[in-house]
């Protein structure tokens, strides 16, 4: 019996991933920049075992169907390849996010689950072949390897394709993240058909593709300037892009709800009165107000105004991958 486990946290794009150039591979199309949060996290321990004739997942003690099921052991038929392994594996995980709000958690999740299988099959993996494995399950749980600020460059093979940490003196510990959950009915589109709908079939993909980059390296120096407002700023527009190129995909889609909007006009409203703070959001209805931990029991009072206190979670900056 092989057994290993691993915490991973999950991180929140600054600069956005949207869209793939290799499925099979998930490679990007464009590098993307995130932020480590401490607040939500996966617990995944692995068992290897002779005993088993299938591959068994549990999901906060669930057992998962056989549809949950597959995207894990198609990830476990890759790391049992790598490590020459024919043996069936349990995997069990914990996702530490509120439930309710529908978190994506997959970021944390294959990250936890990478590393969890390198401790159990003693891969004996480095942090960047780590990220390159844990990026085969999901394009931005290579990004959960790292704490802080992380560069997911998008390289044009397996071995190229990998996150890095960005260098940022710790100012990432004077930033928080405030998620307003917006609980939706509408069953989103995966982030994973959402891209693919978007690369395929919008007119506005191109855009996205040629304004990318620029975004990245300015939001770089806004790191390395410890520049707040030019760091928001960019995270603002770059998410507002990367949702647009939705509704120009055929048929159109979009992740926003009635109380997204809701939220970025708060987060403006907010930010006109001289509080410092920018949205952005991913593959659901969530908004995210990236701003400053000095600024964060304003901000969270302000937005109390318009959101219930229990749809408002604070994250702080957060690790990367720990063994446990
Ligand atoms: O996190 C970001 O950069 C932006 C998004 O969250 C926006 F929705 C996409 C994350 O995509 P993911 O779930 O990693 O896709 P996979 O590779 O198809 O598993």
């Amino acid at each position: 019996m092989l057994k290993g486990s691993a915490k991973a946290h999950t991180n929140i794009a600054l600069i956005k991933y949207w869209g793939k150039a290799d499925e099979d591979l998930i490679i990007p199309m464009n590098n993307s920049l995130s932020l480590t949060l401490d607040a939500f996290y996966t617990e995944t321990t692995v068992t290897f075992s002779e005993e088993l004739t299938t591959d068994i997942f549990y999901l906060d003690d669930v057992l998962q169907d056989e549809a949950g099921t597959t995207k894990i052991s198609r990830f476990l038929d890759l790391v049992r390849k790598k490590a020459d392994c024919p043996l069936f594996a349990e995997v069990k995980s914990y996702n530490h996010v509120p439930t309710a709000a529908g978190l994506a958690s997959s970021a944390s999740g294959l990250a936890a689950l990478a590393a969890a299988c390198n401790q159990a099959l003693q891969l004996n993996l480095s942090d960047k072949d780590l990220s390159r494995l844990a990026r085969r399950g999901s394009g931005s749980a290579c990004r959960s390897i790292f704490p802080g600020f992380v560069e997911w460059q998008k390289g044009t093979s397996d071995e190229t394709s990998f996150a890095e940490p960005v260098p940022s003196s710790g100012w990432e510990d004077e930033l928080a993240m405030i998620f307003i959950l917006i609980n939706d009915q509408e069953k989103d589109v995966s982030s994973r058909d959402g891209m693919r709908r978007t690369v395929e079939t919008s007119a506005f993909y191109p855009g996205w593709l040629q304004t990318t980059p620029q975004d990245l390296a300015s939001a770089k120096i806004a790191i390395h300037a410890q520049d707040f407002n030019k760091l928001g700023a960019i995270t603002e527009n770059n998410a507002l892009k990367m949702h647009g190129t939705t509704l120009a995909a055929v048929p159109p889609f979009t992740y926003w709800s009635p109380d997204s909007l809701k939220a970025m006009n708060a987060v403006k409203k907010i930010r006109a009165t001289g509080l410092a703070c920018y949205f952005t959001m991913d593959a659901g209805p969530n908004v995210k107000v990236l701003c400053q931990k000095k600024d964060v029991a304003k901000i969270e009072a302000e937005l109390a105004n318009y959101f219930e206190k229990e749809q408002l979670i604070t994250a702080f900056s957060g690790p990367g991958i720990t063994y446990l």
